[in-house]
């Protein structure tokens, strides 16, 4: 099989929401890669785990916002490495089950800045080509330190799945900010 480029959107996706959906979608047609997977994290580095749904919850409610999108795919390995989820160790896992993909790291110009903190980033960086979308109210970050990064603008929805548990809290309504399935999945 020929090599592919593939997109990685990681994240906790506590729950998924229509701005990763625009995003996601975004790379996989507008750019060179064919997909874009959905890492769902059980438990990203710099995040309080206290709040989250359960792993299952969380990666089923991706599928579900992803069904019928042959570009787009929802990805579980994290569930089956050491936690914390450390994105090298998650490529490291991907590239030996998918031989055959090249994968491209998606990132939020807000995030870049922090990744020569990550788990071994001189190594990640050295070995993986990253997207950087610009984020409203970010300033695009100097690449001089991450030559193999690239800015590549990006439609952008200004929510979180912040402010969605926010809404399903005060029961505010949530409709148009998930996929319908979504919605009827966290109303239930
Ligand atoms: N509205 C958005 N537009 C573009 N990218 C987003 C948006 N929301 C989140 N992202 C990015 O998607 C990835 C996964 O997001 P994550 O699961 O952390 O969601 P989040 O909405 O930022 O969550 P939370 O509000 O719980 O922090 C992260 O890289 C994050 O920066
Ligand atoms: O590898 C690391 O050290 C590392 C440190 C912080 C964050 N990450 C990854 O970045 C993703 C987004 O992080 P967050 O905290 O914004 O949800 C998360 O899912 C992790 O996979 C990875």
């Amino acid at each position: 099989m020929a090599t592919q480029r593939i997109g990685l959107l990681f994240g906790s996706f506590n729950p998924v929401h229509t701005g990763h959906l625009i995003l996601a979608e975004h790379f996989a047609t507008r750019t060179d890669l064919a997909e874009v997977w959905f890492v769902v994290s059980p438990h990203s580095p710099f995040k309080q785990a206290a709040d989250l749904r359960p792993d299952a919850e969380r990666l089923h409610l991706v599928q579900l916002a992803i069904a019928g999108n042959s570009r787009l795919r929802a990805e579980d390995i994290e569930f089956s490495l050491p936690r914390p989820s450390y994105t090298i160790a998650t490529l490291d896992a991907l590239r030996q089950r998918y031989a055959e993909a090249d994968f491209v790291l998606l990132m939020g110009a807000d995030n870049l800045p922090g990744l020569p903190r990550w788990q071994e980033a001189a190594r990640l960086l050295a070995e993986i080509d990253l997207y950087v979308y610009p984020r409203p109210g970010s300033p695009l970050p100097d690449l001089a330190a991450f030559p193999r990064a690239q800015i590549m603008a990006a439609p952008l929805l200004d929510i979180s799945a912040t402010y969605i548990r926010e809404s399903l809290r005060e029961g505010r309504s949530i409709r148009y900010l998930v996929p319908a399935a979504v919605e009827a999945e966290l109303l239930k």
